[in-house]
């Protein structure tokens, strides 16, 4: 969602890091680099963190966040968002046309995240923040860019990032950069439960879990295929470093109306597709009441 708002003369513009949800994904194969070929449906949720984002006139990039999930993650360099906006900044302007000018003062931001997202649940917070990112300060900055260049940049930071650049329906394969935009049918605006036992999950261990049996391609020609003979082939590896995803997968299947229930990602957040808005809302209000614990977000499909 693209908006923009004026406090008191300075320009915020603000982007949301659209929580991304794999539909299916299928590993096929590990690499020679340590990473793992993989064919996956990428969808993503009207909502998810939000960023907003301030010009400064001096050059620096500065993070604050705040938000259900800002405690333990770190505002400093290593966040995602200062990662891609310093990629950025050096992508549109690779060197100083002279030294000792003020190369880069004029693409400094103030930066404030609101991270509504739990952290490592394979549901691709950071890599939406980081997108969010690139999108947003292409804007505030000028830079002109385009979504393939920004692909670019936000490949070389993680592999879930140029999916989370575009942020719409994709199949994706290779370790994530090989996006082919996908338009089924009955998708958008599908009403979906994000449910994540409250157990934080790193992706590579994951990984590192599968057995490395290639159980076949995906079909994602109709979302019947994806229900029917998709798999998310990182949920035996993920269970047995997470036991409870089996119970949050029982809750889920055992809701009225579902029409598609599985684990996101490497984990451990797990997601339901429902027929109707009223069958989500009687979902949400069961699970809340029942297991008070557990992070639950509710949304469309853009
Ligand atoms: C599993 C997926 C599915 O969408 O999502 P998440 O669970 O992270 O949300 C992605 O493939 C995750 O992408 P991302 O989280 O960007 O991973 P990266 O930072 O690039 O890599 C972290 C580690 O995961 C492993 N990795 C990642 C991607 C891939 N195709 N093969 C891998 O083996 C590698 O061990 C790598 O060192
Ligand atoms: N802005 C950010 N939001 C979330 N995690 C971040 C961010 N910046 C860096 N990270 C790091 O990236 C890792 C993966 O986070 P995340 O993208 O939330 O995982 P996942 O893709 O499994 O949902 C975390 O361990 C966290 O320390």
């Amino acid at each position: 969602m693209l908006g923009r708002v004026r406090p008191a003369g300075a320009v915020v513009l603000i982007e949301t890091a659209f929580a991304k949800v794999n539909l299916a994904l299928h590993v096929r194969r590990r690499r020679g680099d340590g990473y793992h070929d993989i064919e996956s449906l990428f969808v993503f949720v009207d909502s998810g963190d939000v960023l907003r984002a301030e010009l400064r006139d001096d050059g620096v990039l500065a993070l604050s966040i705040d938000g259900p999930f800002a405690a333990g993650l770190d505002d400093g360099p290593e966040n995602l968002v200062l990662r891609a906006a310093n990629s950025l900044k050096l992508y549109a302007w690779p060197t100083p046309a002279l030294a000792n000018t003020d190369w880069g003062a004029q693409f400094g931001a103030n930066l404030y995240l609101t991270k509504n997202l739990p952290v490592a649940s394979g549901i691709g917070g950071g890599s939406a923040d980081a997108a969010a990112a690139l999108r947003l300060l292409n804007r505030l900055w000028r830079c002109g860019l385009d979504d393939a260049a920004l692909c670019a940049i936000g490949e070389t930071l993680g592999s879930d990032i140029p999916a989370c650049v575009i942020s719409r329906t994709l199949r994706v394969e290779g370790r994530g950069e090989a996006l082919a935009p996908l338009d089924l049918p009955r998708l958008a605006g599908t009403p979906i439960l994000l449910i994540n036992p409250g157990i934080p999950l790193g992706t590579a261990p994951v990984f590192k879990g599968w057995d490395q049996h290639d159980r076949g391609t995906l079909d994602s020609s109709s979302l019947a295929a994806i229900i029917d003979s998709g798999r998310n082939d990182l949920e035996a590896p993920a269970r047995a470093l997470v036991p409870e995803i089996g119970a949050v997968l029982d809750t889920l299947d055992a809701q009225p109306g579902v029409l598609l229930s599985r684990m996101s990602g490497s984990g451990a957040t797990c997601f339901a597709l429902f027929r109707s808005g009223a069958d989500i809302d009687a979902a949400h209000q069961a699970i809340r009441r029942a297991y008070p614990d557990w992070w639950a977000m509710r949304g469309t499909l853009r």
